[in-house]
């Protein structure tokens, strides 16, 4: 059962974890199949404020990072460009949750109502086929998150937007967190298995993570990778030669300086299963962050987990 945050603000000294709220989201459930009542849940309006909110007073935060129907999550890629990643803030471990969409509206209101629908642009994209299907002329707007959306339905009309035109896609538990609201299609997302990866976060590196049951040692790590400015046009080759482990991803992302097209790359590197290795995982991640750097390869750990 998920509890709101201002309910478990009241019953321990647990250390914070910021999520992208309001309560119901699908932050706010994977966090808490992980943490439980392990920590204070902290809402927060964005994923940039996930980022921006970590302190020594709130620690933690977990944050969406690729889904298997819809890719990457860009505003995710976009925050990890930030000098403060690898600095001051670091990523400590993943989760993953199958995603369940459905759709929702005030009570009585019937599909062919619905001419707005709103959500996370992760699970728009996630329902792609669905929306395309049954609600064909209805227009698309992102929210900030999909409990977001669900709540929004409970506003007031104003220009541009009648709540009993408008449904939202987001998770079934919102109905019970927003009074007034219906579930009118449930499983809308395309894909037979609709899985969601997060990352958690902390502030500094090495405060200990208070997992409910301690992850299997996964030995990943997230590096981020910016080419030197007078080093030419990036080599994808060149970079996995001098990182040399296997590596599971590949994002890029502009890197907003002045040089057109010079992109930062973000590996994630990981261990070889049952791979005896001498060299304990981080000093192999620092070893591989070097060789990069001598590539004329500018490269960060994002973290190390
Ligand atoms: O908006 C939410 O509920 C989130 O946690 C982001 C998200 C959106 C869609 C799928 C997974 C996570």
């Amino acid at each position: 059962m998920l509890n709101t945050p201002s309910a478990l603000a009241l019953c321990s000294d647990a250390p914070t974890l910021a999520f992208l709220g309001p309560p119901g989201t699908y932050s706010h459930q994977a966090a808490f199949d992980v943490f439980g009542d392990s920590v204070h849940y902290v809402a927060k309006q964005t994923i940039a404020d996930v980022f921006e909110s970590l302190s020594s007073e709130l620690p933690f935060g977990i944050i969406p990072q690729e889904n298997s129907t819809n890719g990457s999550v860009i505003e995710t890629y976009n925050l990890l460009r930030c000098r403060a990643i690898g600095r001051d803030s670091f990523v400590r471990g993943e989760t993953n949750m199958p995603i369940n969409h459905s759709l929702v509206v005030r009570q009585n209101v019937k599909l062919e109502d619905i001419e707005l629908v709103l959500s996370h642009e992760q699970a728009l994209g996630q329902c792609r086929a669905f929306l395309k299907e049954h609600v064909p002329k209805a227009s698309l707007k992102p929210t900030d998150s999909t409990a977001s959306a669900a709540r929004a339905l409970l506003d007031p009309p104003s220009k541009g937007f009648d709540p009993l035109k408008t449904a939202a896609i987001c998770s079934t538990v919102v109905t019970s967190l927003f009074h007034g609201l219906e579930v009118l299609r449930t499983g809308i997302q395309d894909g037979e298995s609709n899985t969601t990866r997060f990352y958690i976060v902390s502030y500094g590196g090495d405060v200990l993570v208070p997992w409910i049951t301690p992850p299997p040692c996964q030995k990943r790590a997230l590096i981020r990778v910016l080419p030197a400015s007078s080093s030419g046009a990036w080599d994808t080759s060149r970079a996995i030669k001098a990182v040399n482990l296997p590596i599971s991803r590949i994002d890029r992302r502009p890197s907003l300086c002045s040089k057109t097209f010079r992109d930062v790359y973000f590996l994630e590197v990981y261990a070889e299963a049952g791979q005896e290795n001498d060299v304990p995982w981080f000093d192999c991640v620092n070893q591989a962050v070097e060789r990069l750097r001598q590539a004329s390869l500018e490269s960060t750990v994002l973290g190390i987990w």
